[in-house]
């Protein structure tokens, strides 16, 4: 068997055009231009990259965006200042803060300053706690993406057996309560879970997402199996690479998503998205009829 490639690029690139649309009917209809602020703070050259993607990407759709640049020895408070600023100015409808942190941050505190209508990346406490009750209007943009690449690849997620590997606040975890959401049987695994392999064999949908290179081999696949690889990890030679043994694993699976080109690029649009929801929202709010203001994944109701 060899696995279909899941191209998350060309998923992106569709949802990108119904971004666009949406953006043009808030602009033209309504007056509104949907606008992100990106907080990043010191200078991290993979954060450096991804935030320069986030930027063209709202470009790329209408979005306006603007980018605060904090020193990494700044303090806390500088930070939290700006970003209750930012929750206070109507013409911003996304706020997010690119992480990792320094290690002088308290991230829960500076998170938690976000105000919850503008928390686009779905990482303040209160739009955690949705998701876990099956009710969020920003679902974390990395795992909705994922969901979003299952639903267009057709992949039935409910009674399916799921395993999770890796349980990061902002991958493993919400991916986890998304796919129970939806009825899935979920696992979740660490990259230290003990024989490793007994659980993901026995996964139809295994998402890996611990950030180690060929964690995951083919003998570990179910045959059949769907494969999502969130790892994004840079070798020596400067090669990108998964956490799954590419080669090996696709010739076991079903469908697999390639790194680069996979989750990637879904984890940028799905910010997209989040930010167009949440200006659709503010007009809602001001006595609009209501816009559509929340997940677009019509099969996913609920994340
Ligand atoms: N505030 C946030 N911080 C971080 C998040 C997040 O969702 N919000 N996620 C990751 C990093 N990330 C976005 O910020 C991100 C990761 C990867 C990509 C991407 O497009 N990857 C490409 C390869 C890119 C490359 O060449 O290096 C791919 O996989 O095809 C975009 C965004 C941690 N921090
Ligand atoms: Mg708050």
């Amino acid at each position: 068997m060899t696995a279909k490639i899941i191209d998350g690029k060309a998923v992106a690139a569709g949802v990108r055009q119904e971004c666009r649309q949406r953006v043009d009917v808030l602009k033209k209809k309504f007056g509104v231009s949907p606008g992100l602020a990106v907080i990043m703070v010191g200078e991290d050259p993979a954060s450096a990259v991804y935030v320069r993607k986030k930027i063209q990407a709202c470009a790329d759709v209408g979005i306006d965006s603007r980018k605060f640049l904090f020193p990494a020895d700044v303090e806390q408070s500088a930070v939290i200042d700006k970003i209750t600023e930012l929750s206070a100015n109507p013409s911003i409808h996304g706020i997010l803060v690119q992480l990792p942190l320094p290690k002088h941050f308290d991230v829960k505190a500076v998170l938690g300053a976000i105000d919850q209508e503008k928390d686009v990346d779905g990482f303040h406490l209160y739009n955690v706690g949705g998701l876990v009750i099956g009710d969020t209007v920003f679902p974390p943009c990395t795992p909705y993406g994922v969901m979003l690449l299952l639903d267009h690849a057709g992949v039935d997620v409910a009674g399916r057996n799921a395993v999770v590997v890796g349980a990061s606040n902002i991958v493993g975890k919400p991916m986890a309560l998304m796919l129970m959401q939806r009825e899935a049987t979920v696992s979740v695994c660490h990259a230290k879970t003990r024989d490793l392999a007994q659980f993901t064999i026995l996964a139809d949908i295994l998402i890996v997402a611990a950030g180690y290179p060929n964690l995951i081999t083919a003998p570990m696949v179910k045959s059949g199996a769907v494969v999502i690889d969130v790892g994004i990890n840079r070798l020596a030679n400067g090669q990108l690479v998964g956490d799954c043994d590419f080669e090996g694993v696709r010739r076991r699976a079903s469908m697999i998503t390639p790194v680069p080109g996979g989750v990637g690029p879904m984890t940028v649009t799905m910010l997209l998205v989040n930010t167009i929801n949440s200006a659709e929202r503010s007009l809602n709010a001001a006595g609009h009829q209501p816009m559509l203001g929340r997940s677009i994944c019509a099969a996913t109701p609920g994340i």
